[in-house]
C-alpha cells in the first residue's frame, strides 16, 4: 500500500514449536490507528514485536516506513514503543526521566512541563518512578513515549493500570498524535479505546 507507515501481509509466527500467528495482515497510513484485540495468548504482543523487528516472522511480509522492521537506531528514530515496564534509572525523578528524552531527541513533541501536565504527573514530578503507583508509572511510560518525536507508535496494552478517567484522556492524547500525521498500532483489552480513536480493529483468534 503506497504511503502506508506500516503494512503487513500473511504474517506467520512460530514460537516454541507452535504456530502463534497465521495469515495476519494490517495496514496503517498516516493518521490511522489499528487496534489488535483478542483473548490472552492469541498473539497480540507477538504481532507488535514483529512490527518492531524484535520477533522474526516465519512467513509473510512486513514493511515499516518502506522497509523491513529492524532493531536499529535508524528504525527507532521514527518508531516509539511501549510494552513491558521500562528500565527506571536509579536516582532520577519522574521529571528527570522526561528530561532524558529531551536530552537525547533533537526535537520533542512537548516540553517536560507540558508532558507532566498532560499525563497528570505535575504533583509527582519529584518522586522516583518506583514511588509512583502502578497507573502513575504507566502514565510516565506513556509520557516518555509521546514526548519524543516519532511517526509510528507501537503500544502494547497502553490502558494497563489506568483508571477510567485517564483512559478517556489517553484517547484524546492519541487522537492528537494521529492528527499530526502519526500512525498507531496498539494491542488492547479495552474496547472503548479503539472506538474513541476511530481504530480499525483486527481480532486475533486462537488457542488461549
Ligand atoms: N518465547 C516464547 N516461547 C514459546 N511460546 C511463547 C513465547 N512467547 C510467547 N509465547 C506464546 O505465544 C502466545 C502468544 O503470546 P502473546 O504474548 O503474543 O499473547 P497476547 O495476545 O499478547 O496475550 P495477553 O493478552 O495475555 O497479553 C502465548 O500462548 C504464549 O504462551
Amino acid at each position: 500500500m503506497p504511503n502506508a507507515i506500516v503494512a503487513a501481509r500473511d504474517v506467520e509466527v512460530e514460537l516454541g514449536g507452535r504456530t502463534i500467528l497465521s495469515g495476519i495482515g494490517l495496514t496503517a497510513a498516516p493518521g490511522e490507528v489499528v487496534a489488535v484485540v483478542g483473548d490472552n495468548g492469541t498473539g497480540k504482543s507477538t504481532l507488535l514485536r514483529c512490527l518492531a523487528g524484535l520477533q522474526p516472522a516465519r512467513a509473510g511480509r512486513i514493511e515499516v516506513l518502506d522497509g523491513p522492521p529492524a532493531d536499529t537506531t535508524d528504525f527507532w528514530q521514527d518508531v516509539a514503543r511501549t510494552g513491558d515496564e521500562p528500565v527506571w534509572y536509579p536516582g532520577l525523578s519522574t521529571r528527570e526521566h522526561l528530561e532524558l528524552m529531551t536530552a537525547v531527541h533533537r526535537e520533542v513533541r512537548m516540553t517536560v512541563d507540558e508532558a507532566l501536565a498532560a499525563f497528570e504527573l505535575t504533583e509527582r514530578a519529584d518522586l522516583a518512578p518506583l514511588s509512583l503507583s502502578t497507573g502513575q508509572r504507566q502514565r510516565l511510560s506513556l509520557a516518555m513515549t509521546l514526548l519524543r518525536p516519532s511517526r509510528l507508535l507501537l503500544l502494547d496494552e497502553p490502558e494497563r493500570g489506568l483508571d477510567v478517567t485517564f483512559r478517556e484522556r489517553l484517547a484524546d492524547i492519541l487522537n492528537g498524535y494521529t492528527a499530526e500525521g502519526g500512525a498507531i498500532v496498539m494491542a488492547t483489552h479495552d474496547l472503548r479505546l479503539p472506538e474513541a480513536t476511530g481504530a480499525t480493529v483486527i481480532r486475533l483468534e486462537g488457542e488461549r
